[in-house]
């Protein structure tokens, strides 16, 4: 027999490393859109899978946004069938539909059902893991993304390799690299029309989707002024600072355990976080805030500063509102964060 293609061997390689902490008999599934990506996914997980033991079948998520989608995904299970996985394709409801209501437009309220769709399937398929396909070339989008936001580090850290149930075996992958997967084992891949810049998905406030734009014109821009080791070299970016990230997050959790006086209510001891570094003092914070029911996708930068300030500036200001209606408010050396209406009434004024 003869080698395979380097593409389909590196890609073999991948799923296996990524599942080597798996026992035999464990159910992995795969998540396939039909693009070059997770196809080259599946492809490499019907290979590998069988030898090592475990049991591997696809899922496909018609997300229903755009005019024959369902064809779509029942091409991409059947091309799964193909390869040897059982394929199952569920059907979501976007809230909005490709109208794109809501914060992140239709692009966000996809990934949302998207996600909540493959965590089901594999909770039913009693899945060990969840196998993704994003490469090394979604992971750089991701950074940039993060870096123009004027993220931290946890966010230029861009996707973990593996966190709970989803493992992403590719992100050392060139696209290119998959794409030569496909073509070597002769698997005919859609392209996604929702990623196209100028394509039928458009953020609410109806500009081009960014991570599209990020991908068909800042990277290769990039990529022409720096030279082609961009791309790796903002995944060898995120890989540092997600060490990084993982440290500081657990000092930081370890100083809001210090900090907290009343933990039900979220109360926590002034003088114990102004004598912390900013970076872990404002980790705490966050942390804090979202314990006590800030919007997790609202909580920004500027409402953290604000209760830092509370902390390291205080002056006799008044109460921080938080979005998610908690209202964070100093009152006798203590910083007490909670629902708007429950909180405490009395300022401390120095
Ligand atoms: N319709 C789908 N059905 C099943 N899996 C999907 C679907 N769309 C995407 N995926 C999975 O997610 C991976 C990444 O896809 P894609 O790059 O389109 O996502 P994204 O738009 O970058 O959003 P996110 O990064 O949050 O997943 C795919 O390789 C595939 O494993």
């Amino acid at each position: 027999m003869s080698a395979p293609h380097p593409a389909v061997a590196a890609a073999r390689s991948a799923v296996r490393a990524t599942l080597a902490d798996l026992p035999p008999g464990a159910r992995v599934l795969v998540a396939c859109s039909g693009g070059a990506d997770s196809l080259a996914l599946a492809a490499a997980a019907a290979f590998v899978a069988p030898r090592a033991g475990w049991l591997a079948s696809a899922v496909t998520v018609d997300h229903g946004l755009q005019p024959g989608s369902a064809d779509v995904a029942r091409h991409a299970a059947a091309r799964c069938r193909a390869l040897g996985l059982a394929a199952t394709v569920r059907a979501v409801e976007v809230p909005g539909g490709s109208g794109g209501r809501g914060a992140g437009g239709p692009e966000a309220a996809a990934r949302t059902a998207r996600y909540a769709a493959l965590a089901a399937a594999a909770r039913e398929a009693e899945a060990a893991a969840v196998l993704l396909g994003h490469t090394l070339d979604d992971q750089a989008e991701t950074v940039l993304l993060g870096l123009a936001r004027g993220s931290g580090a946890r966010s230029l850290a861009g996707m973990a390799p593996a966190r709970g149930p989803w493992r992403r075996p590719f992100l050392a992958l060139r696209r290119a690299q998959t794409e030569a997967v496909c073509r070597a084992l002769g698997l005919d891949f859609v392209l996604d029309p929702g990623n196209a810049a100028a394509g039928p998905w458009r953020a609410a406030d109806g500009t081009a989707l960014r991570r599209a734009a990020v991908r068909e014109r800042v990277l290769p821009a990039l990529a022409d002024a720096l030279g082609p080791g961009v791309v790796p070299a903002l995944g060898r970016t995120a890989a540092q600072l997600r060490r990084d990230a993982d440290l500081l997050d657990g000092l930081a959790a370890d100083l809001l355990a210090q900090a907290l006086v009343d933990g039900a209510a979220v109360v926590l001891d002034v003088t114990v976080l102004a004598a912390a570094h900013p970076a872990l003092r404002t980790r705490a914070l966050q942390t804090a805030a979202l314990r006590s029911g800030a919007a997790p996708g609202a909580l920004a930068a500027v409402h953290v500063e604000a209760l830092d300030a509370l902390v390291a500036a205080y002056h006799g200001q008044g109460p921080v509102q938080l979005p998610g209606g908690v209202v964070a408010r100093r009152a006798c050396g203590r910083l007490s964060l909670g629902p708007a209406r429950g909180a405490a009434t009395a300022d401390e004024t120095q």
